[in-house]
């Protein structure tokens, strides 16, 4: 699904108003949409709106018309005098036939539920003042909140906290998410996500052409590799993953291993040859070859069967590293780069870039988590709240000329042609020892299959923390692999293929 940013938000808007619908019809729409979830959430009890001074609050009103004619008890109250309301949020409070209340946390009493319509899209500057203290007391009400759009405080665009935010147990938004819905910090504060339709009409989306989209199976339907039943295993590439040394051989057995359960139709291990036993024993369908240096690698990449490479899981972070990684690419192998092999080119991120933007037709994907991101990108790691995470990582692929992946609760994937997509279905206890090899492993499997780099990266994000879930709390790197088969079944079963 589409995520549009608040500026893309209002362009729907005005698309939508400029083909007929008045923007109070979709104010309509929206504030009854508010209503239907608040009658979901608490069956009886008070309902009190909170309500600000712009369209969000103008929202508000309409929800609290529509709640009092069901014949719920509702009261609102309104951050400023009612007869300074302007447009949509003026005529929505001409349609509230009672008082307001002024804006005094003592007034929000014990309900059943509050309604926060004080900002929404259009919060602009860091909450302060009479705001501040509301948000401080709804949130110390103890009573669950339903949100209009956003959590007040919540940045759309996104996602940081500007002072202090509503923490909502739903919130109800129009049309389509927006980033703040899926980034952290903001994603805690929405509880559960509706999407309510306000007759909006999904080809305004043509015009606006969103780059971002939540990363679901249906961002990556048609790129998503089926084996064909007169395939083989050649068909289905040959990934190789560069294993560390005697001391650090895990990590790149799991990545090998992940990579043929993503469906890699071959998979072999570049092990140095004093941990070609230890890699041996512990690997069946993977192969294991001796590969001491990068002219023993370039040697095996001669075998141009040997389509994806993962380089970085336990590699160390040495000049042989980064040796091995322009041997990859002067290879034109596709290619993910992961901690090591991220760390490895610190001092000169900028070797790395123009090597990849040398190479053509090859795939990259860089898989960097918080701690390795500003190693390479030292100018755009800071996390000021005007700098979203999308952003930052948008900005780190058009540097890199790679597809830049950037882990987290939020994973966030980008394309150097602006494409990003962010994740928001990986569990807490996916936060483990060797998730990441494992997720390198996944995404080369991807590419092996010849799948493009943004959705090989995507499909990978994805199908990790489908298999975190699956295997639930408890889970060990280990599992994950063991559970992707399952995550493969439901996927199918969600598109259709038969098996
Ligand atoms: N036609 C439309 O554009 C639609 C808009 N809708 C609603 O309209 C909302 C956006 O409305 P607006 O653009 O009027 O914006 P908001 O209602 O979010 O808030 C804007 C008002 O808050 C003030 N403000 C911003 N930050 C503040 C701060 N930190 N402290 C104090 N005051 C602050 C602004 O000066 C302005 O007066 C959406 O979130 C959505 O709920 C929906 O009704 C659907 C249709
Ligand atoms: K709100």
């Amino acid at each position: 699904m589409d995520v549009l940013t608040t500026t893309e938000m209002e362009r729907a808007d005005r698309l939508t108003i400029a083909a007929g619908t008045p923007g109070f019809a979709l104010m309509m729409s929206a504030g009854q949409a508010v209503a239907e979830a608040a009658m979901d959430l608490v069956e009886e009890g008070p309902i009190v709106v909170v309500a600000g001074r712009g369209n969000n609050g103008g929202d508000g009103f309409v929800a609290a018309a529509e709640l009092a004619a069901r014949g719920r008890e509702v009261s609102v109250i309104l951050l400023c005098e009612r007869d300074s309301l302007q447009g949509d949020a003026a005529l929505a409070a001409k349609g509230w036939k009672y008082p307001v209340l002024p804006f005094n946390p003592q007034a929000l009493g014990k309900p059943a539920l509050i309604i926060d319509a004080l900002f929404g899209a259009g919060l602009n500057r860091p909450v302060k003042g009479d705001p501040l203290e509301m948000i401080g007391a709804i949130n110390a009400n103890g009573t669950p909140v339903l949100a209009v759009d956003l959590p007040s405080g919540i940045n759309g665009t996104t996602g940081a906290v500007m002072g202090a935010a509503v923490q909502a147990a739903e919130t109800v938004t129009f049309f389509r998410k927006k980033p703040a819905h899926l980034l952290l910090p903001g994603r805690m504060y929405c509880g559960r996500v509706r999407v309510a339709d306000i007759g909006i009409a999904a080809q305004v989306l043509d015009e606006i052409k969103p780059l971002t989209a939540e990363n679901l199976p249906e961002a990556w339907r048609w790129s998503f590799p089926v084996p064909r039943i007169d395939g083989h295993k050649y068909a289905r590439g040959h990934a190789v993953v560069v294993s560390g040394d005697l001391a650090s051989t895990g990590a790149a057995r799991l990545a090998a291993r992940a990579a043929l359960r993503a469906g890699a139709g071959l998979v072999t291990l570049a092990s140095p040859r004093d941990a070609l036993a230890v890699n041996a024993a512990a690997l069946t369908a993977v192969m294991v070859r001796a590969v001491d240096n990068p002219i023993q690698f370039a040697e095996l990449l001669g075998d141009k069967r040997l389509n994806a490479c993962v380089i970085g899981p336990g590699a160390g972070v040495s000049a042989r590293t980064r040796d091995f990684v322009h041997t990859a690419l002067s290879a034109q192998r596709h290619l993910v780069l992961d901690a090591d092999a991220l760390t490895s080119f610190a001092g000169a991120p900028d070797r790395l870039f123009e090597a990849i933007k040398a190479s053509d037709g090859q795939q990259v994907v860089l898989t960097p988590h918080e701690g390795e991101f500003p190693r390479l990108f030292s100018d755009i790691s800071n996390k000021h709240p005007g700098r979203s995470k999308l952003e930052r990582v948008r900005a780190a692929a058009e540097r890199s000329g790679a597809v830049v992946l950037l882990k987290g609760a939020d994973t966030v994937i980008a394309s150097p042609d602006g494409r990003a997509t962010v994740a928001a279905n990986a569990p807490p206890w996916l936060a483990t020892a060797g998730a990441g090899d494992v997720l390198s492993g996944i995404i080369a499997g991807f590419l092996a299959q010849g799948v493009a780099a943004f959705e090989a990266a995507s499909i990978g994000v994805w199908m990790h923390g489908e298999s975190a879930s699956e295997a639930g709390p408890g889970l060990i790197a280990e599992d994950l692999t063991e559970v992707l088969p399952a995550v493969f079944r439901r996927l199918y079963d969600e598109f259709g293929i038969e098996y």
